[in-house]
Parts: C-alpha cells; sequence; structure tokens
C-alpha cells in the first residue's frame, strides 16, 4: 500500500499520522531536519504531542522529497501558511490528492483552504478533513468523526475510505465550502465564549454566546452559498460544541486570556484570531456582531465590559 503523506509535524499533522499509522504505512514530512530525526530516533513529538508514541509504520521525515512516493497527502499547517507551503513545494505536490487540514480564511484574501489550493495549483484534486476534533484525543485512539468534504463525490468517496481509521470515523460531503466556514467561524465563537467564562460571566452568558454565535456562522455561510444542513453537522454545530466548552481548545484559551485582562503566549497556534479579522473586514452585508466583538477584543479597542453592553444592547427582534 501506498502511504499516506503528512506535510506538517504540528500537533494536528502527528495525530492523524499515528492514526493512520495503526493501519498502513505513513510518511511525516517536518520541515526542521532536526525535528524529523528526532522523531526517527525517539518515536514520539513532545513539543507538539506529548506522551504519544509513534508506531513503527510512521516514518518521520526532513526531505520533502519522501512524499513522492505516497498517495494523498494532508496538509496540516496553519491556514495563515498554507498558500506558502503550496508555492514551496509546488511540484513535490502536483498530481497528488492533497486534503487541507487547516481550519480558518487566509486574511489577505478571505479564501478558504481549498480555493487556496485551487489558485496555486490548479487542477488538483482537494479535499478538507475537518470537524470535532483534537488532536490528543485523536493520538490516543479514542473514537473521533470528522467530515470528509470534496466536490468531486467519487474522489470522495475513495478519500473516506483511504483516511478512515479505527478511530477516525469519516462523513462524506460535497459541500467544500460549507464545511471550510463552519470550522474556521467555531474558532472564532469559541474565542468569544472564552472571554465571557474568564471575565467571570457565566455558563448562560457562553450558552447564549454559543447559540447566536452559530446563528452568525449560518447567516454568513448561507450568504455564501453553503448548504445549511452542513453548518448542522460536525464541521459546524460539532466543532463548535467541542471548542467552546473545552480547555483543550487553543482558540478558547486565548479567549480565556481575553476575559481575565491577561496574556498569551504569541507562538500557539490560534486560527480564530485571523479569521475573525479576515470576516469582520470583508464586505460581505452580512451583520456579525459576535465577530465584530472578537476583533475589537484582540485589537483592544474594546473592552469585555464594553462588548458586553453592545451585545445586550442590540435592538430586540425575533430569534
Ligand atoms: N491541534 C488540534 O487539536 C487540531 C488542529 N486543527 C487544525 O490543524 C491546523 C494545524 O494546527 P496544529 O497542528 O494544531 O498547529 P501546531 O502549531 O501544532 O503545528 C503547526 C505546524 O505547522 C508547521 N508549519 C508552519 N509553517 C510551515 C511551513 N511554512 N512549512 C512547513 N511546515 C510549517 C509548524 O512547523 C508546525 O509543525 C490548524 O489549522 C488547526 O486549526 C484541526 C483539528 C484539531
Ligand atoms: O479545531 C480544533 C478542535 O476541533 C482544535 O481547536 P483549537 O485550534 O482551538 O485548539
Amino acid at each position: 500500500m501506498t502511504p499516506v503523506g503528512v506535510l506538517g509535524a504540528g500537533a494536528f499533522g502527528t495525530a492523524l499520522a499515528i492514526s493512520m499509522a495503526r493501519q498502513g504505512p505513513v510518511t511525516l514530512w517536518a520541515r526542521d531536519a532536526g525535528h524529523a530525526r528526532d522523531m526517527a530516533r525517539t518515536r514520539e513529538n513532545p513539543a507538539r504531542l506529548p506522551g504519544a508514541r509513534l508506531p513503527d509504520a510512521l516514518t518521520p521525515a526532513a526531505d520533502i522529497a519522501a512524499l513522492a512516493g505516497c498517495g494523498p497527502i494532508l496538509l496540516a499547517v496553519p491556514m495563515q501558511r498554507l498558500r506558502q507551503v503550496l508555492a514551496d513545494h509546488r511540484d513535490r505536490l502536483a498530481g497528488h490528492p492533497l486534503v487541507a487540514c487547516c481550519k480558518g480564511i487566509e486574511l489577505q484574501t478571505g479564501l478558504g483552504p481549498l480555493a487556496v489550493i485551487a489558485q496555486v495549483l490548479p487542477g488538483a484534486t482537494a479535499a478538507l478533513l475537518t470537524g470535532p476534533s483534537f488532536a490528543a484525543d485523536i493520538a490516543r485512539g479514542l473514537p473521533t468523526a470528522l467530515t470528509l468534504a470534496c466536490a468531486d463525490a467519487d474522489a470522495g468517496r475513495a478519500l473516506q475510505a483511504r483516511l478512515s481509521t479505527a478511530n477516525l470515523r469519516l462523513y462524506r460531503s460535497t459541500d467544500t465550502l460549507g464545511a471550510e466556514l463552519g470550522g474556521a467561524l467555531k474558532n472564532v465563537i469559541a474565542i468569544a465564549c472564552g472571554a465571557v467564562i474568564g471575565a467571570g460571566l457565566g455558563d448562560s452568558a457562553r450558552a447564549a454566546l454559543m447559540t447566536r454565535g452559530y446563528a452568525e456562522m449560518q447567516r454568513l455561510a448561507l450568504a455564501r452559498g453553503a448548504r445549511p444542513e452542513t453548518l448542522a453537522g460536525l464541521s459546524g454545530f460539532g466543532d463548535l460544541a467541542l471548542t467552546c466548552t473545552s480547555e483543550l481548545s487553543r482558540n478558547y484559551r486565548l479567549g480565556l486570556a481575553l476575559g481575565r485582562g491577561e496574556g498569551f503566549d504569541p507562538a500557539i497556534t490560534v486560527e480564530g484570531a485571523a479569521t475573525a479579522r479576515a470576516v469582520a473586514g470583508a464586505d460581505h452585508g452580512v451583520d456579525l456582531p459576535i465577530t465584530d466583538c472578537v476583533v475589537g477584543l484582540l485589537d483592544g479597542t474594546l473592552s469585555m465590559s464594553g462588548a458586553t453592553e453592545t451585545l445586550l444592547a442590540r435592538p430586540l427582534k425575533e430569534e
């Protein structure tokens, strides 16, 4: 069997590689050669997934040429780095089915992962893997369900069969836009929910924010042509529920820090910050009050009390 390739040895790339290596060969490329060599020697990736052991069928690689012998290649880098990664390795990636594993909207263009892939590698078979999944859970072999979205239904079926594992149950969709937006926008609402809890505003306020945040996600996604059932699935509601309620979420933890008036390590990958700015700054004619408040909190132009007053003072309306 040709190996599955994984580009990006971060938490998610490593976790997916571990899960898939339990059923077949996987090549995991790390951009830092020393990191790849350390993983090959120690059989772990402690900086990104402490305590997780790399199965024997997982081969860390320092040279991206190692991906040439793979079948599908999973792109597990942050959304704001995706375009550069694709441009840097275009020739190596050409001809392989590409599965974007990142969640976000590109700040400069307002595009999602699959549109970026289409721009850099026109004609590539591309899919998106998204949904409620903490890397630590996947690496531990805990049951996880994800959405595998691909505009080409046949390719999506083949990728679903190829990438599903004993603990990763993949559901197919052809609504790539809806799946992208669900995974991207839930991170923004998670920051807001963390801020509410961090500020001590309570679980009722968080529940209200999750619910109205879901309404905001639906408004924007439907305005951009997504299908409502997609946002009600794993990539939208499912991931929103997970990310807004767990301190395993980095977006939620950033929100906690904002609510408490504390700092947060800028080296930690938090996709929701750039996505909030990308979406708030775009001209889509959709009212996004929670997203606007998140941007204000991130930029320091809005206090928690100001954000709370802004949302509570909005004109009364039907739900
Ligand atoms: N960590 C998690 O539990 C989950 C993460 N995701 C998504 O996975 C994506 C990746 O995030 P994580 O793996 O969690 O972040 P991470 O911060 O753990 O890892 C990011 C990885 O990308 C690599 N990278 C960055 N720029 C690169 C470049 N130019 N070339 C090659 N590699 C580069 C870094 O070296 C690092 O290994 C994000 O979009 C995130 O939303 C999705 C579901 C779960
Ligand atoms: O996307 C995720 C869970 O589905 C991971 O969440 P964070 O990026 O907030 O850590």
